[in-house]
């Protein structure tokens, strides 16, 4: 494909300075070459879909025909992945790896209406439900013969998911629940696919058996018709209208009006209510949050993908635009060329390759701790909910800013839908706000802390991510190296002093208030606490990474893992100075050097950014970018898309007669 393909010449120039196999990091990028061929494998059976290569670009469409386009692009994918399945094509979770991944991000653009039934109404069975639920619902959920969402959130609850207000009461009479929406903040609001699309959810509701309440519970509710998918008896459904973003992803409403459901859909494997409406407790209330946790790690994967699309659109770009000459003598250079620039994108090609590291360490945390969680061992959860907390709300802030950075850094142009960065930053953002708000996030993250910190006083052992808080507290960090480790040493040293003067004012508070009350009053400090920690495990994440590169790798790819990293580190310790001056010692030479150093790691990365983007590996068909396409050729692409613009399909728009005509004639 790209052989084929007319190069612009700039953009050659520099692949031709490139020094090491782009494939073997394609290769590592996507988890081994397995990995990298099924990608492809997929991207191209999938999007070389004739029903997929319709001309309409779908940001000139209504709100109401966003919708209908999205729907008919999601089952000419269901039925390509039907397709490959009937070829005999064995390929696990398939489903998710289309649908919930990026090779269909710009055939929706702005996400799709199964989105959520992907990622969270099937792992709701998979992980809420008893065997026999999911041998009634789980397998036709995966094959997408039924269409489901979670549904969680209330128009007046989000974040404070005990204050939730829909009631499930059980009737064992007829052996059924009722459940009822009492009030308007109890309206059901956002679920994604909610509004139209599916035809179940689950959803959580205040549980009352035999006159006792037993807390938030799971039920699954059939909320429309197989046949005509009208509304089912009792359920009020709709939409929520436009976003920010998200605007294909068909958010809704719901509420419930005395709606009967049989004792067999409550999701039973955590707690459980019998025949007779006894209730059986779960062995801890926190285990019906275990899909919001799935997501959350999902998210850190997802953002890895986002700004891997924003990099690559920013560099390409940068290698072909040409501005504003540096050496008067000279042509206008490529904009690259300019420092600032390379200041704008490579920290953010590094972030790409931090957070996927990070995400990589998460998913085997989380496939770990949900396997000692099925056997009964729920010791290791905290660490897995602290961690990926701080890890959602750090990657979601960074790559919304990153993507920012890289939209400017294309100057105007970045302003055109046909850029890409519209809808790329739309998904990021949407991020910030769901699976738990940001703020509240790193709060959780905060409770860890301050527990771990509470151990080192005692003398305790701790966990790995968090045993630097020992070495702090017996002194051995808080010199500075410009090192990559050590600003590493001096990020903890800085987390730790968070931390510990967290502690210390939560103590003071603790004496005149409730720990409820201190605790919300130290929120300040705990959640910047929050926010180093994560700072602390991606960059300790990234160098066990590129040591690890350094023994399986070539020479060549090894030393750009290094070049990445040493972008990575100072750029962050540059943006942390604050925090670290408050407990690290620093001269005034030491941070000239950082700047120095940060500068020159730019410059010696410059000649492999462009194989590193390409190493990416996104395709034209999923990067969807007018100036961030393989071949470089900007200016046609974006000629060409303007001339898509409906507003171009006729000479003179009607309004000349009907408005402009006849005011300029009235004034003459
Ligand atoms: C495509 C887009 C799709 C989007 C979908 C959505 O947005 S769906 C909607 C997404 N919605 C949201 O994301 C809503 C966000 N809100 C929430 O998740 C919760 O309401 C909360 C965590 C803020 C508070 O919960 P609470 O009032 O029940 O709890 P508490 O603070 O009193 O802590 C009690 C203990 O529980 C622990 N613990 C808590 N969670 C977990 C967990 N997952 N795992 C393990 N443990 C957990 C916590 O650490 C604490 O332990 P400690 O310290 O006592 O040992
Ligand atoms: C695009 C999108 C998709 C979504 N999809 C779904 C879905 O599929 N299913 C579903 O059930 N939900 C969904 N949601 C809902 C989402 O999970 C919630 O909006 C989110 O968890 C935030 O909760 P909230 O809206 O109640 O925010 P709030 O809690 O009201 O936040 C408002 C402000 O109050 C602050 N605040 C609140 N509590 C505290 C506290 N304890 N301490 C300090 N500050 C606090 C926050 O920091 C924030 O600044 C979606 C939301 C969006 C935007």
């Amino acid at each position: 494909m790209v052989a084929a393909q007319k190069i612009n010449k700039d953009l050659q120039e520099e692949r031709d300075k490139v020094t090491f196999v782009i494939e073997e990091f394609a290769k590592w990028f996507y988890g081994g070459p397995r990995q990298l061929h099924e990608k492809r494998f997929l991207e191209n059976y999938i999007l070389s879909d004739p029903d997929l290569q319709s001309d309409v670009d779908p940001s000139y469409l209504s709100h109401k025909e966003k919708y209908e386009e999205a729907i008919r692009r999601v089952v000419v994918i269901l039925k390509r992945i039907d397709k490959l399945q009937a070829e005999g094509h064995k390929i696990d979770n398939v489903h998710k790896k289309v649908l919930g991944s990026m090779i269909v991000s710009n055939v929706f653009k702005e996400g799709s209406p199964l989105t959520t039934h992907i990622g969270m109404f099937g792992q709701a069975l998979a992980s809420l439900g008893t065997p026999e639920q999911q041998a009634e619902w789980l397998d036709r959920a995966l094959r997408c013969r039924i269409w489901g969402t979670y549904v969680q959130t209330e128009l007046g609850h989000g974040t404070f998911v005990r204050g939730l207000e829909v009631t499930s009461t059980y009737d064992p009479k007829t052996k059924e629940f009722v459940i009822n929406s009492p009030t308007t903040t109890s309206y059901k609001w956002w679920p994604g696919g909610l509004a139209h699309t599916v035809n179940h959810v689950v959803v959580f509701a205040q549980l009352y058996s035999l006159g006792k309440h037993h807390g938030i519970q799971p039920f699954i509710v059939q909320v429309r018709d197989f046949e005509t998918h009208k509304p089912m008896k009792g359920i009020i459904i709709g939409e929520i209208g436009t976003k920010v973003g998200f605007n294909t992803v068909n958010n809704g409403f719901l509420a419930f009006d005395n709606v009967r459901i049989p004792l067999k859909n409550m999701l039973m494997r955590n707690s459980q209510v019998l025949e007779n409406g006894e209730f059986i407790k779960s062995q801890s209330p926190v285990l019906n949050y275990g899909v919001m946790t799935e997501v959350r790690v999902d998210i850190v994967n997802g953002m890895a993908q986002h700004l891997a699309k924003a990099v690559t659109i920013a560099m390409r770009y940068s290698t072909v635009r040409r501005q504003s000459p540096i050496d008067p003598k000279l042509p206008e250079p490529k904009i690259i060329e300019h420092v600032t620039q390379q200041m704008k994108i490579f920290p953010a090609i590094a972030k790409v390759i931090a957070i996927k590291v990070a995400a990589d360490k998460l998913y085997n945390l989380y496939d770990e701790i949900t396997a000692e969680v099925k056997s009964g061992n729920l010791s290791r959860l905290p660490d897995l909910h602290a961690l990926s907390c701080c890890l959602k709300v750090v990657t979601t802030n960074e790559v919304a800013q990153s993507v920012q950075i890289c939209r400017l850094a294309c100057g105007g142009h970045g302003f055109l839908n046909s850029s890409g960065f519209h809808d790329i930053y739309g998904n990021v953002v949407a991020a910030q706000h769901y699976e738990g708000e940001n703020t509240v996030l790193l709060l959780q993250t905060a409770r860890y802390l301050i527990k771990a910190w509470s151990q080192v006083l005692q003398g305790k052992k701790l966990t790995p991510s968090v045993e630097y808080l020992s070495a702090y507290k017996s002194g051995q960090l808080g010199k500075w190296k410009g090192s990559p480790n050590g600003i590493l040493t001096a990020l903890q040293a800085a987390t730790a002093g968070q931390i510990a003067l967290a502690y210390k004012h939560l103590e003071e508070r603790k004496k005149t208030s409730s720990v409820e009350v201190a605790t919300s009053q130290t929120g300040i400090e705990l959640a910047k606490a929050s926010e180093l920690h994560c700072q602390v495990f991606l960059l300790s994440s990234l160098m066990w990474s590129v040591n690890r590169a350094a023994k399986y790798f070539s020479k060549a790819l090894g030393e750009v893992f290094q070049d990445i990293l040493h972008i990575y580190a100072y750029d962050l310790a540059l943006r942390n100075l604050g925090s670290m001056l408050q407990f690290v010692s620093f001269s005034s030479a030491d941070l000239e050097q950082l700047q120095m150093d940060f500068e020159a790691s730019l410059k010696k990365f410059k000649n492999n950014s462009i194989g590193v983007v390409d190493g990416f590996d996104i395709p034209d068909s999923v990067l969807g970018s007018t100036l961030g396409a393989y071949d470089g050729d900007v200016y046609e692409r974006l000629l060409s898309a303007a001339k898509k613009s409906p507003l171009n399909q006729e000479d003179v728009n009607k309004s000349f007669d009907l408005y402009l005509k006849p005011f300029i004639k009235s004034n003459l």
